[in-house]
């Protein structure tokens, strides 16, 4: 493993996230428009956000080492982004700044009183990340201790990050999200996989599969752990060891779920590339995704070690 010690003694793993960033926008609304209409809205916010940005931070708040392979717009939500990554610990060499195509954005009304969503997502430079953009960090892929993809960026790149990853022998993750069928050779690249339940059971096509059968059908297509986020429930995990779930921890308070889903994956792939178990990993990332509701936002949410640490001595 390429880890580097660390002054408590713990090594360092290297992460390495392949994915999308966007800067999310919400609007509160009393409620939300209808077509040709339009609302005043009572409050708004712009969040960092992308399923990798945020998979990037999270794991980087818990103390990896991370390196984040992306593309943002040449314009000034891109160079917001890659700052926020920077102080976050996080190394951008291989964050393109695309003067084809703006920052990815996530347009969010949010109906105040029914606390429903309606979301438009620009995926702008997003979309252009390229297998050739995955290449160009192969070194830095071959020498990490685990990669982490999402589905938020061409599918082709992501099976390229996987498969460069596989080739040596570096574990992978794949984080497949938004929900969407994937080939047999994108699976069979995967060795731990993270779906919720509407994702997993729509991998399987079976919308009545339970999370286990899911899972269990997941593995013939080649993946050997299946970790299923049951929200507030927790999680299952089912690998060569068996089928468990892992209950979910009590939330100190639900401010908002935004990135939950990120923060676990994030959590759970430096728990693996510290070594951890997947039972063990999966306790880790439950943890501090529990603690990630308690704020708002995506990546402001994200806890640190020390927070994550600390509840579970308790
Ligand atoms: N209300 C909650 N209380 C405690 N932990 C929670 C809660 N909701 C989610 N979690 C934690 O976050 C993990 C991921 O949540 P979930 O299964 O809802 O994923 P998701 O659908 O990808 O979430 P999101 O889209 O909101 O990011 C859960 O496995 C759990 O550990
Ligand atoms: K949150």
């Amino acid at each position: 493993m390429n880890t580097s010690n660390r002054a408590d003694g713990r090594t360092r793993p290297h992460v390495v996230v392949v994915g999308s960033s966007n800067t999310d926008m919400t609007a509160r609304v009393a409620r939300l428009p209808g077509p040709g209409e339009t609302v005043l809205s009572e409050r708004f916010e712009m969040v960092a956000g992308g399923k990798g940005a945020n998979q990037a931070v999270a794991a980087a708040r818990l103390g990896a080492q991370v390196t984040f392979v992306a593309r943002v717009g040449a314009d000034a939500l891109g160079a917001q982004a890659i700052a926020g990554f920077q102080a976050a610990g996080i190394d951008t060499a291989y964050v393109v700044q695309d003067s084809g195509a703006p920052t990815g954005i996530a347009l969010i009304g949010v109906d105040a009183a029914r606390g429903e969503n309606s979301i438009i997502v620009a995926p702008g430079a997003n979309a252009h990340l390229s297998p050739s953009d995955v290449e160009a960090a192969s070194e830095v892929i071959r020498n990490a201790d685990i990669v982490v993809c999402q589905l938020e960026t061409p599918l082709e790149t992501v099976k390229t990050a996987l498969r460069i990853a596989w080739e040596a022998g570096v574990l992978t993750v794949l984080n497949p999200a938004p929900a969407q069928p994937l080939p047999a050779d994108l699976l069979a690249l995967v060795d731990i996989l993270t779906p919720n339940e509407t994702e997993a059971v729509l991998l399987v096509g079976d919308t009545d599969a339970s999370p286990e059968a899911a899972a269990q059908q997941l593995h013939a297509l080649g993946v050997s752990s299946v970790v299923v986020t049951l929200g507030a429930a927790g999680a299952l995990v089912s690998n060569a060891d068996g089928v468990v779930v892992v209950a979910g921890r009590r939330a100190p308070t639900v401010v908002d779920t935004t990135g939950a889903g990120d923060c676990f994956t994030g959590a759970l792939s430096v728990a693996l590339a510290e070594g951890k178990d997947l039972r063990r990993a999966a306790e880790f990332a439950g943890a501090a995704a529990s603690l990630s509701v308690a704020k708002a936002g995506a990546q402001p949410s994200m806890p640190t070690r020390a927070d994550v640490d600390a509840i579970l001595k308790n």
